[in-house]
Order: C-alpha cells, then sequence, then structure tokens
C-alpha cells in the first residue's frame, strides 16, 4: 500500500492556513498514487491552547466535513493526525480516521497528557483505545505523548493492530527519544509503526520533524526531513506475520506473570 506521510509546518493559531495546506497536500499526494494519507498531531491550532474556546473545532464537525470529502473524492484513506476540539464542554485533542469512501471509521481522544506542553491544563484525556480497519488492515492510532507508555501500544498491538499510527508535535529537543522509542515500539509489538511530526515553530517550541515509517524487523524505511515535506512510501503489510512467525513473541508472553503487577 503507498503511504502518505504529510509532514506539516502546522501555522500557530491559525486554522484556516492549516485547513488549506491540508487540502492542497491531500490533492497532491493522491495524484501521486498515495492510497493512504497520514497527518501530523494537532495540524488545525497547533498549541494554541490559550484560545481554544475561539479556535477548537466544535464536536470535530469541520475536520469529519472536510476530510471525509477529502477521502471519498480522491478515494484515499485518511488517518487525520489529530486536531484540537471542543466536545460538550471540554477540549481534546482528538484523531478522526477515514475511509477511502469518505466513512469515519475511528475517533479517539488523546489518552495521555503531555504536561511539558501544558495539555493538563486545558484538555481533558481519552478513555478509549483506538483500533480499527482500512480495507484488510487492522491498525491502531495514538498520540505523540502516548508513545512513551508501552504498555498502551502493546494494548493495541494485543487487540489486533498490524500498525500503528502516531501523528505527534514531538519537539526538537527530544528528537532522539522520538526515534528511539519508535523503533523500539516497533521491534517489540513486531508491527509498523508510522510516525508524522510537524516542522517549524511555536512560541515554546521548535519542531524539526524526522517523521518516520518503520517495518516490524525495525528497518528504518523513511525518515523525513527537518523542514515541510511530504513522501509516498511502499508498505508491505505482510511482512508483520513474516516478522511474527521468525520469532513468535505473542505465543511466548506469559501475561499471568506480568499482569498482577500492573495492577498494584
Ligand atoms: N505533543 C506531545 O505529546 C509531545 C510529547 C513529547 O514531546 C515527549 O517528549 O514525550
Amino acid at each position: 500500500m503507498k503511504i502518505a506521510c504529510i509532514q506539516l509546518d502546522v501555522a500557530f493559531a491559525e486554522p484556516e492556513k492549516n485547513f488549506s495546506n491540508v487540502q492542497k497536500y491531500i490533492k497532491k499526494v493522491a495524484s501521486e498514487g498515495a492510497e493512504l494519507v497520514v497527518l501530523p498531531e494537532m495540524w488545525n491550532t497547533a498549541y494554541a491552547l490559550t484560545q481554544l474556546e475561539q479556535l477548537a473545532d466544535p464536536e470535530g464537525q469541520r475536520t469529519k466535513e472536510v476530510l471525509s470529502e477529502l477521502a471519498r473524492t480522491y478515494h484515499v484513506h485518511i488517518v487525520g493526525g489529530s486536531v484540537s476540539t471542543k466536545k460538550g464542554d471540554h477540549f481534546y485533542n482528538t484523531m478522526y480516521v477515514f475511509s477511502n469512501e469518505g466513512e469515519l471509521v475511528a475517533e479517539y481522544d488523546k489518552a495521555h497528557l503531555f504536561r511539558l506542553m501544558d495539555e493538563h491544563l486545558y484538555l481533558q484525556a481519552g478513555n478509549q483505545a483506538n483500533v480499527f480497519s482500512l480495507g484488510s488492515i487492522q491498525a491502531g492510532g495514538v498520540i505523540c505523548y502516548d508513545l512513551r507508555f508501552p504498555e498502551w501500544l502493546r494494548a493495541h498491538a494485543l487487540a489486533g493492530a498490524k500498525v500503528l499510527f502516531l501523528p505527534a508535535q514531538w519537539p526538537e529537543t527530544r528528537i532522539d527519544h522520538w526515534k528511539i522509542l519508535l523503533q523500539a515500539r516497533a521491534i517489540e509489538n513486531q508491527c509498523f509503526v508510522i510516525a508524522v511530526n510537524r516542522t517549524g515553530d511555536d512560541p515554546n517550541n521548535q519542531f524539526n520533524g524526522q517523521s518516520m515509517i518503520i517495518a516490524p524487523w525495525g528497518k528504518v524505511l523513511w525518515t523525513g526531513a527537518e523542514h515541510e515535506e511530504y513522501a509516498v512510501i511502499d508498505v508491505d503489510f505482510s511482512e508483520v506475520e513474516e516478522v511474527r512467525t521468525r520469532i513468535p513473541v505473542y505465543e511466548d508472553r506469559r501475561p499471568s506473570l506480568y499482569e498482577p503487577l500492573f495492577e498494584k
């Protein structure tokens, strides 16, 4: 499957600009044969958390309309990164996923809020996992800081995900953690990891991209540049079964040893 990663330089507190950029890039990657598109985290507003009352997407309505239309028009699956939303009285960091027929197949609110970027002061955490199917692919989707919780990603792999999508706004200062953790999650879960970071800066952080597509054996198939760009990369999902047969980690797990420890 041809996967397009769109590593945007997200404009701070400028949803109009960001929506038009996303529309432009999705049209472009579709014309280059992309079958599935992945966007970064909080691409509508960036971390303009103090302005969410004015800027967050009410019930994700606009995002859902735009992504559904793009998915249908260009016949691409869209893992819509995440956007800031207002649902009821609360704000969330929300991922929407659409099939290539424009159908909403998943909605996920970031489960682990990142204190270093003040998310815990403005956002509510989600409480649901995110496993979904796109065509014949079983996938999971988590967001940025969720990456630091291996048990959360493992739970998605155990629930059937053969590929984990991970949109992010991961700052340059910790980009070495990003690369190592992504590779580790692919190897330990024996799945693809497709992670899309942003570029550019906001008032508090600089972001240097380096989005990654990693195969289940840990091989890095693509690393993004440090500036805004996109790539369309061919991925063979059958590699998951090969790796899981070569080292049968899932058969060799001994959950009865470790699950009681999690309950403490
Ligand atoms: N947006 C985020 O969740 C950032 C996470 C991050 O930078 C980290 O180091 O973890």
